[in-house]
């Protein structure tokens, strides 16, 4: 594939310390995600992979080796940086939607304009938009409580893409979901990915989620042990 690669780590590394053991969590991954692509990681529960999607997204910081996000080194930049790169170049979507419950979905949505100084009308504007295109046009003004798992779910991904973002990190998205709520996310996913040009990077267990990715990688132990590719789902 030609395209610009995203998002990349080497020789990616996580230990943490418990009393007098020390775990090696990450044992030296290496991963490269382009443009626009779709991959799914799959693996046992404890083989790393949330981990991974953390390091990724620079909400924690690796033991050893680097993660580059569009071109920056996420180690060699200062806080401040780090959270404005991620800010306009990541979105996260997690199994429980992790949407304020205080504020509207028309709120919650806008949020990530908010923080990257947009002027509140068209933050609001720019998330009506959205959200009438995952399907909540009617649901502007309620609050996260008020809303189905699969509405609060559709929210979520209306909310990490807001911005425009290079890269999707996804952790279990239709994890909580009915089959039928589930197909409902793949599809908005799928639509967007090609509309966008944004990659995916989903962790997951579900199989027909995974399917639907360009790539499935498999973690076993802290490593990615074997990677398959699939175009059947174009
Ligand atoms: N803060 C921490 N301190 C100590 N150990 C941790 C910490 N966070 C994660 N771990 C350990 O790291 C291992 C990997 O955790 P991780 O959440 O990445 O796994 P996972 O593959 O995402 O699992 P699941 O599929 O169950 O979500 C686990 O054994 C976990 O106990």
């Amino acid at each position: 594939m030609s395209n610009p690669v995203i998002l990349q780590c080497a020789g990616l590394t996580k230990r943490y310390v418990q009393g007098d053991l020390n775990v090696e969590v990450l044992k030296g991954v290496d991963l490269s995600i382009a443009a626009g692509e779709r991959v799914a990681i799959m693996g046992a529960s404890g083989s790393g992979k949330s981990t991974l999607l953390h390091l990724l997204g620079g909400l924690e910081k690796p033991s050893a080796g680097s993660v580059v996000l569009d071109g920056a080194d996420l180690n060699k930049i200062g806080a401040g940086k780090l959270s404005q790169l991620r800010n306009r170049a990541l979105g996260f979507i997690y199994q429980f939607h992790h949407l304020l419950g205080e504020f509207t979905i028309l709120e919650n949505v806008a949020m990530p304009l908010l923080i990257g100084n947009q002027p509140i009308k068209l933050a609001k504007q720019q998330a009506a938009e959205l959200l009438k295109r995952v399907g909540l046009g009617h649901r502007l003004a309620h609050k996260p409580g008020e809303l189905s798992g699969g509405e609060r779910q559709r929210a979520a991904v209306a909310r990490a893409l807001i911005n425009k973002p290079k890269c999707v990190l996804a952790d279990e998205p239709t994890g909580n979901l009915d089959s039928k709520t589930a197909e409902q996310i793949y599809q908005l996913m799928l639509e967007l990915n090609r509309e966008l040009q944004v990659s995916f990077l989903v962790v997951t267990h579900d199989p027909d989620l995974a399917a639907r990715m360009d790539h499935v990688l498999y973690m076993e132990d802290g490593l990615i042990v074997s990677e398959r590719s699939h175009h059947e789902q174009g």
